[in-house]
């Protein structure tokens, strides 16, 4: 990889979508090199020949470089950045996995279902000392919107991080201020990471409730369509991650806190924030297609992983049981079969005590 400016770092990309290329453009505007993988092999063809073009916050056209496989990716790169939908994690851990040098940290962006432990439980089977970097979301949102172009809605303002193994967890978050600037804190462990992960709680009734504008394409913009009856389905779901995050030990604010942490929004409730964001982006536009990862991601990596938590620590989960018993009605989609990280992380067997000990 190209050498970046002095102290800057190389920086490998697995994903070729909206968050892997708003990365890229970032961390080549902060003066980083940046490596881009397309894990499909066709995703991130046209940016050998073309700039990246990035609009909205921060606009830029930039080079970035383009690995050929996820070996080469490795080599390359000081550290990995995962940026694509969870579904693709465990193909890509484990096409990473053989490559990865000791010392080397992966950050995980956005971690759901524990894949982060699933890398680094891998790793340490293989004798490899790699530090593994969650955050429960993303350092910025965005939209792809060709092969080559990328709009960036926002940087969020704070961004919660955790680390495996914990004792790396200040030098995790030195290294993502390094890359892409302040605002990081610390999360207690992995899993609290992935259920600060708010998207399944607030994308599963999005979906679900605007079904037939998916269904036909329509466009419907995102926070308009979270209604005071869809925003009252979203609550229902939220107290129920927080209620199995406490059966955990870990102490998480509601969805409401994050839009305001997340967004800069003052409002209390959630129809409100809603209203608010509507009112100040006027979007982004809610999913267009019934393969939306508002329900493949969503459902089992979230929703489903949230009841596999319940299960263990005995919290009952009827609102979260209900949305994802209705996307998968609607899709004609099984989404609790979807999860090919639950039985590997062996979830099925685990205890609270347990599972804890392995963060
Ligand atoms: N976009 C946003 O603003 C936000 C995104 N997130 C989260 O960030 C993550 C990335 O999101 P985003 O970039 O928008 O997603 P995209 O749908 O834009 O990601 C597409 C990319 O993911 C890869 N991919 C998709 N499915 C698979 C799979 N099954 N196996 C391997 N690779 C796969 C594609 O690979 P290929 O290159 O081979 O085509 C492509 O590189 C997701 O977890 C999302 O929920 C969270 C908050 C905000
Ligand atoms: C649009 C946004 C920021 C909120 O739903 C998001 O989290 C996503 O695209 O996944």
């Amino acid at each position: 990889m190209t050498e970046p400016a002095a102290g800057r770092l190389r920086v490998g990309i697995a994903g070729t979508g909206a968050i892997a290329l708003a990365s890229a453009a970032w961390l080549r505007q902060a003066g980083h090199a940046a490596m881009l993988w397309s894990p499909g092999g066709q995703g991130a063809e046209a940016l050998r020949t073309q700039p990246l073009e990035a609009a909205g916050v921060q606009p830029c056209r930039v080079a970035v470089e383009v690995a050929g496989d996820a070996a080469q990716l490795c080599r390359a790169s000081d550290v990995l950045l995962i940026a694509l939908p969870v579904n693709g994690h465990r193909r890509v851990m484990d096409a990473l996995l053989p490559f990865l040098r000791d010392g080397q940290t992966v950050i995980v962006s956005s971690m759901a279902s524990l894949s982060s432990l699933y890398l680094h439980e891998g790793a340490r089977r293989a004798g490899k000392r790699v530090t593994v970097a969650s955050f429960g979301t993303t350092v910025l949102t965005a939209r792809r919107e060709s092969a080559t172009q990328v709009r960036v809605m926002t940087r969020r303002q704070a961004v919660g991080v955790s680390a495996l193994p914990r004792t790396e967890i200040e030098s995790a978050i030195e290294l993502c201020a390094a890359l892409f600037g302040g605002g990081f804190f610390a999360q207690e462990n992995t899993l609290a990471s992935a259920l600060a992960n708010v998207n399944p709680q607030s994308h599963g009734p999005l979906a679900v409730f605007n079904w037939t504008r998916i269904e036909h394409a329509e466009n419907w913009p995102q926070y308009h369509c979270m209604t005071p009856g869809v925003a009252r389905a979203i609550e229902a779901l939220d107290r129920e991650r927080r209620a199995v995050a406490q059966a955990f030990g870990i102490a998480l604010g509601p969805i409401e806190e994050h839009f305001a942490r997340s967004f800069g929004t003052e409002s209390a409730r959630l129809e409100d924030i809603a209203a608010e964001l509507h009112a100040k982006r006027g979007g982004p536009p809610g999913p267009v297609r019934t393969d939306t990862r508002y329900l493949s991601e969503d459902m089992p990596y979230g929703l489903a992983f949230v009841e596999a938590l319940g299960a263990i620590a005995g919290v009952a989960t009827p609102a979260t049981r209900t949305i994802v018993d209705a996307a998968s009605l609607v899709s004609g989609i099984d989404f609790r079969q979807q999860n090919d990280l639950l039985a590997p992380l062996n979830l099925g067997t685990e205890t609270v005590a347990g599972l804890l000990a392995r963060l």
